[in-house]
């Protein structure tokens, strides 16, 4: 019986729909990278030849390309738009589609795991803080035009896409004061994550190349 890695499954479909479309994969972006998580950056990088990865320099990660706030990445006559967004991770960024008449509209947010829909990143292991998450998230986040468009890195509820609007009208954790976020974080009881001290084979770091450098 042969296995089937399931994030080599995943890649692979992602992979035939850019094909589909007529894309050319230059950049595999990430928002963070956590001990728990191998990002997809590593194989994809083995599939299509010169994508380069990115992440940002606080991640302290191994990637082609490091940025930086106020970095922006630009592809064709478009561009993404670096912030920090640190407090479930230091090194935490959010990409947000260009500002401009030319550039898609409704802007468009990939928060990673900072804010997700009607939740956010959890802020008790490596690097966490929720103090710096609800500064980065009211500060960098919530500034964004309403319409603005959330595509965040987990949902564990279904859903795909929501706005600033709605988040900042329903996201229960976030619409609190941050005294009363503080405390939502410190007690929620998470499990701690399955994966978080597993030992990464060698054979997988040669081909993940960008798996962080360190974990916890
Ligand atoms: N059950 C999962 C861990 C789920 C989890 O902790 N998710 C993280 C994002 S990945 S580090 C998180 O921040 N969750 C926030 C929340 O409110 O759920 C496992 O054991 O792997």
């Amino acid at each position: 019986m042969q296995l089937v890695d399931p994030v080599d499954k995943t890649v692979d479909r992602d992979l035939s729909l850019v094909k589909d479309l007529g894309l050319k994969l230059i950049y595999a972006i990430n928002t963070h990278v956590h001990a728990d998580h191998v990002t997809g950056t590593g194989l994809i990088k083995t599939k299509v030849s010169g994508v380069r990865s990115i992440i940002s320099k606080a991640s302290n990660a191994k990637a082609d390309l490091f940025v930086e706030p106020g970095d922006k990445i630009c592809f064709g006559d478009l561009f993404l738009e670096v912030r920090a967004t640190p407090g479930h991770t230091l090194g935490c960024v959010t990409y947000v589609t260009g500002d401009g008449p030319d550039q898609p509209q409704p802007r468009m947010a990939f928060t990673g795991d900072a804010l997700l829909i009607r939740g956010c990143g959890r802020t008790d292991f490596q690097g966490g803080s929720s103090e710096l998450l609800y500064k980065s998230v009211h500060s960098q986040i919530f500034t964004l035009p309403k319409d603005t468009l959330i595509y965040p890195a987990h949902d564990y509820k279904g859903f795909t896409v929501s706005t600033i609007q709605e988040e900042m009208l329903y996201n229960p954790r976030l619409t609190k004061d941050e005294e009363k976020f503080k405390s939502i974080m410190e007690n929620l009881n998470l499990a701690y994550p399955k994966m978080i001290d597993v030992a990464v084979p060698a054979n997988m770091v040669c081909g993940l190349q960008d798996l962080a450098s360190k974990s916890a």
